[in-house]
């Protein structure tokens, strides 16, 4: 049987989410702390356990037909390669940081300065679009220490709580991009293949849908239920169910995860009672 190969992370920031979006679209896989290679028992998938910054080049060469990779790594090193979905975890930026106490007010500051980072073309990047010239010292890991040991005068690197930034003594000065988790595709991916991409992407689709909404279960009496349905709109119109007890309703409803904190008052102020929230698996619209 033909099987889609699936790139992801084979240790690191990306993986448990990775294996956990390709759970939640029902397909089970071990995971790959033993092995480079999975199949997964319920749908056409290989998954390949790889370092994340090899990714792209198995993309462009066909070795892989899709993967899951940090879009600050295709700005790095697959700028040729087309991001199909965006996945919505892992987010983080790529910043500029210098030391607390340096003066920086603007990109000039770096001019003729030492930058370490391990994105060196995500920084040239930005030097030439911003005119400046600095000089780059490319290192692999714990870049946040590089200005503390003298090796440099400021640092591009990964900032998500900015506490690696905090604990070294650095300041963030300038985003340079944002990203998060993509699903990537080969550009060498074949007809047969991209009919099983398109059914996982159908399935990726229904789950990140789900995770941005709650099913919303509440009670309320009968003459409450018009005010209560205007402030809670549903997916078409919000269900409306007698109870046992006389005179009052079960009120059912799907709404955006964010937007419940700031309806709750108002619904409680409304009349409604015994309010449960809960996650959704999947969403087809
Ligand atoms: N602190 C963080 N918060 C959120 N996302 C992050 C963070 N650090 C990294 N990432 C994202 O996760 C991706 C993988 O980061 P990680 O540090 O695990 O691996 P790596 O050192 O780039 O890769 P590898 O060793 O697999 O080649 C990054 O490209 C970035 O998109
Ligand atoms: O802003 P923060 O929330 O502190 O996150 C930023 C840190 O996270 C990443 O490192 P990671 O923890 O992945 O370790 P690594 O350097 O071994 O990749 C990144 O390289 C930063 O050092
Ligand atoms: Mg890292």
């Amino acid at each position: 049987m033909t099987k889609l190969k699936i790139a992801i992370q084979k240790s690191g920031r990306l993986n448990d989410e990775s294996l956990k979006i390709l759970k939640d679209c029902g397909i089970s896989i071990d995971n790959g702390i033993d092995q480079l290679k999975a199949s997964a028992r319920n749908f056409p998938l290989e998954v390949m356990y790889l370092r994340n910054g090899d990714i792209p080049q198995y993309l462009r060469d066909g070795v892989v037909d899709i993967a899951i990779l940090g879009e600050n790594t295709i700005f790095e090193k697959g700028n040729d390669l087309s991001v199909i979905e965006r996945l919505g975890f892992s987010k983080c930026r790529v910043s500029i940081a210098v030391p607390k106490e340096a003066d920086y007010s603007s990109v000039n500051d770096l001019k003729g300065k030492r930058i370490a980072t391990s994105y060196p073309n995500t920084v040239n990047h930005f030097l030439s679009e911003n005119g400046v010239k600095a000089e780059l010292h490319i290192i692999n890991g714990s870049v946040e220490i590089a200005p503390n040991i003298g090796l440099a005068d400021a640092i591009v690197d990964i900032v998500s709580s900015g506490s690696t930034l905090f604990k070294n003594n650095l300041k963030e000065v300038e985003t340079i991009l944002k990203s998060e988790a993509v699903l990537v595709a080969s550009p060498k991916i074949t007809s047969e293949l991209n009919a099983i991409l398109k059914q996982l992407q159908f399935r990726i689709q229904s789950v990140l849908k789900a995770r941005e909404f709650r099913y919303v279960l509440l009670n309320a009496p009968n003459d409450k239920i018009k005010d209560i349905i205007t402030i809670l709109p549903g997916m078409k119109s919000p269900t409306v169910l007698p109870l046992a007890e006389e005179g009052w309703s079960s009120v059912h409803t799907v709404i955006n995860k964010d937007k419940f904190w700031d309806i709750i008052d108002e619904l409680k102020t409304n009349g409604a009672e015994g309010i449960l929230v809960c996650p959704i698996e999947k969403m087809v619209l």
